[in-house]
């Protein structure tokens, strides 16, 4: 059993895995390169995406030589892979991913058993997912399938490539059960497994990913941005034959993610109305260019207003731990003549999809979600707001992470209310100011706030 506290110390218990030697930035489509050969068809898509992908980012290499790895029979090895939020760790899975099925495709006549299966813990980004797959796969033979809740049951397993939530899953598998589909997985070439720490904390996640390994003798690749390492793999990773690869330091933001904190305060009255001839009252609360405390709710209006002024097309994502706040903000922006949107597990899917679309598309420009809809979203955001204190460290960056992804700049504000002495909320502060304290500045009025 590997002691999950030397995880990354000890080469003894878990080899690091240095990437295969192969330079960060590789390109896809260089034959005889350092990475193997991807298909063309897949490469084309790679090319045709926004923006393109012409060379791996660092994880993309460092997973694609592991398919190299893979040629080799004695080295179906598992693999660990801890890399920053907004790194490319989906192409870095859904690549091998490919590559895998279109292998079994071109070697059998027999139809399509599942070859691959990938899982994530929350249905938004397992759908994220799943678009990414098919955009990579368009043209190719590769059929796919979503396997999520508030999704229909699927009617057949004769597919290649599924991305799953273990809820629905279940349905689908180790039963005996007549009324759904089963999914024979004896015959799976990969197993992926994406936010690998959120599964962890999940014992249903955890236990199908424990059952799927025992009928399956196929290796297993783990994704996530942060990774906590006093939980135990159990006996869903083979340590015997495993390796890890880390980029980044373990739990942080990534250098493009400048964090921000602004003082704020509950108990001041909201000051920012509507006059008689419908024209927005917002008096400017600067002093030096500094914006003063105010109610959290007129504080997000004046940073999305004072931006706006010199930078017309930035788009926000406002976090919120609660979905009733998210909607209330929503329809406060939008009483206030800005367009905004919120996205969160009460929503229906069609909803979700519009207010996506929308802000995607630029139409909308702020969206108010809660932290379902962290981990994974990928949407082009220029600035986050933390409207409170999330529940822990880990939640604080996948929040933040959506900004300053693959390489782009992004600033990820949090709001402190200075007049709530929660002493939990306290702490998840402390623990990230100790995290970011050598990147920025802390402060004063955060520093006062943290030692009352
Ligand atoms: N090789 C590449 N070239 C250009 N763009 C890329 C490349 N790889 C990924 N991207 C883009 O970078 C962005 C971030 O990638 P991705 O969503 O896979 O990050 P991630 O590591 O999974 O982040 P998170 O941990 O937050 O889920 C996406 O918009 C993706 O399309």
């Amino acid at each position: 059993m590997v002691d999950p506290g030397q995880l990354f110390c000890d080469e003894e218990l878990m080899p690091i895995y240095n990437g295969g030697g192969c330079q960060p930035f590789a390109s896809f489509s260089k034959k005889g390169g350092e990475l193997p050969y991807l298909d063309p068809v897949v490469i084309q898509n790679l090319l045709n995406q926004t923006p393109p992908a012409v060379e791996t980012t660092p994880v993309q290499a460092a997973v694609l030589s592991m398919l190299t790895m893979h040629k080799k029979e004695s080295a179906q090895a598992d693999f660990v892979c801890i890399s920053e939020t907004g790194s490319g760790k989906t192409y870095a899975f859904l690549l091998p991913a490919i590559e895998t099925a279109l292998k079994r495709i071109r070697t059998t006549e027999e139809p399509p058993t599942p070859s691959v299966l990938i899982f994530c813990h929350t249905q938004p980004l397992a759908e994220s997912i799943y678009q990414n797959l098919n955009a990579l796969a368009k043209d190719t033979p590769i059929k796919t399938c979503l396997i999520v809740g508030k999704t229909e049951f699927i009617k057949s397993a004769e597919f290649d490539i599924g991305v799953c939530c273990a809820g629905r899953f279940r349905n689908h598998f180790g039963g005996n059960s007549k009324r759904y589909v089963q999914i024979d997985v004896s015959k799976l070439d990969l197993l992926v497994v994406d936010e690998l720490d959120a599964s962890m904390k999940c014992s249903e996640d955890f236990l199908l990913y424990s059952d799927i390994r025992k009928k399956a003798t196929c290796p297993a690749f783990f994704f996530s941005a942060t990774f906590d390492a006093t939980f135990s793999f159990g006996d869903i990773f083979r340590d015997d034959n495993g390796f890890m690869y880390q980029h980044g330091e373990l739990n942080s933001l990534p250098p493009t993610v400048r964090p921000v904190f602004w003082e704020c305060d509950r108990s001041i009255f909201p000051s920012i109305y509507l006059d008689d001839d419908g024209s927005v009252h917002a008096e400017p609360r600067t002093v030096n260019n500094v914006l003063q405390k105010c109610n959290p709710s007129d504080m997000i209006y004046h940073i999305m207003a004072g931006q706006w002024k010199n930078r017309p097309n930035t788009k926000f994502m406002v976090f919120t731990k609660k979905t009733s706040i998210a909607d209330f903000l929503a329809n406060k922006m939008a009483i206030l003549r800005i367009k905004a949107r919120a996205i969160h597990a009460k929503k229906s899917l069609e909803q979700r999809h519009k207010s996506l679309n929308a802000f995607k598309s630029g139409e909308v420009k702020v969206l108010f979600a809660t932290t379902q809809f962290t981990r994974g979203f990928d949407a082009d955001v220029d600035v986050v707001i933390n409207y409170d204190i999330p529940s822990s460290l880990t939640a604080w960056i996948h929040r933040s992470g959506r900004v300053g992804r693959n390489g782009k700049k992004g600033a990820a504000i949090t709001l402190v209310d200075v007049g709530d002495h929660d002493e939990p909320s306290k702490m998840i502060l402390r623990k990230i100011v100790e995290k970011i304290n050598n990147q920025i500045k802390i402060p004063s009025f955060l520093t006062t706030y943290l030692e009352q």
